[in-house]
């Protein structure tokens, strides 16, 4: 089975990337992961974008160039994450608060190494040079 998932690698003016950490009660609680999630069946990879960061994190934004595709195999099944960059429209907040996560950071780029990400995030940051 194939689980096609999108996240979005948004940057603020100090180009620091937004990223977040995935609250208890979900799967992979505790991991960070760049925020997004599963793309809905017919539905394409901008419009899941859009839908998911609106959902979680109330931003509406902007998607722009595809970054990179990874995948994890689980028993289940394989995840496919679609990493693609994206820009808040309109002022970005520096405190963003989201219903599935407990923290949401702003990271310079060369910090990203110091976080637990999720498996299928981890070949996103690296392409990221973190
Ligand atoms: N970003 C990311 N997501 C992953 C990985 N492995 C993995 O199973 N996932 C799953 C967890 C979620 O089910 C889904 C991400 O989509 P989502 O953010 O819409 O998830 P969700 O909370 O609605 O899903 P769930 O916890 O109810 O399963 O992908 C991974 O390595 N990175
Ligand atoms: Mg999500």
């Amino acid at each position: 089975m194939s689980i096609h998932v999108v996240a979005a690698i948004i940057r603020n003016k100090k180009n620091q990337i937004l990223i977040a950490r995935r609250r208890e009660g979900k799967s992979l609680a505790g991991y960070f992961e760049f925020p997004g999630g599963k793309v809905d069946e017919g539905e394409s990879h901008e419009v899941a974008l859009i839908r998911e960061i609106y959902e979680e994190l109330g931003l509406h934004i902007e998607v722009g160039t595809f970054v990179k595709e990874s995948e994890y195999t689980y028993e289940f099944g394989t995840i496919h994450l679609h990493g693609y960059d994206c820009s808040i429209i309109g002022e970005i907040p520096d405190k963003i608060e989201s219903i599935d996560h407990d923290q949401v950071l702003w990271v310079e780029t060369d910090e990203l190494v110091r976080y637990r990400f999720a498996p299928a995030d981890i070949p996103i940051v690296a392409v990221l040079g973190g």
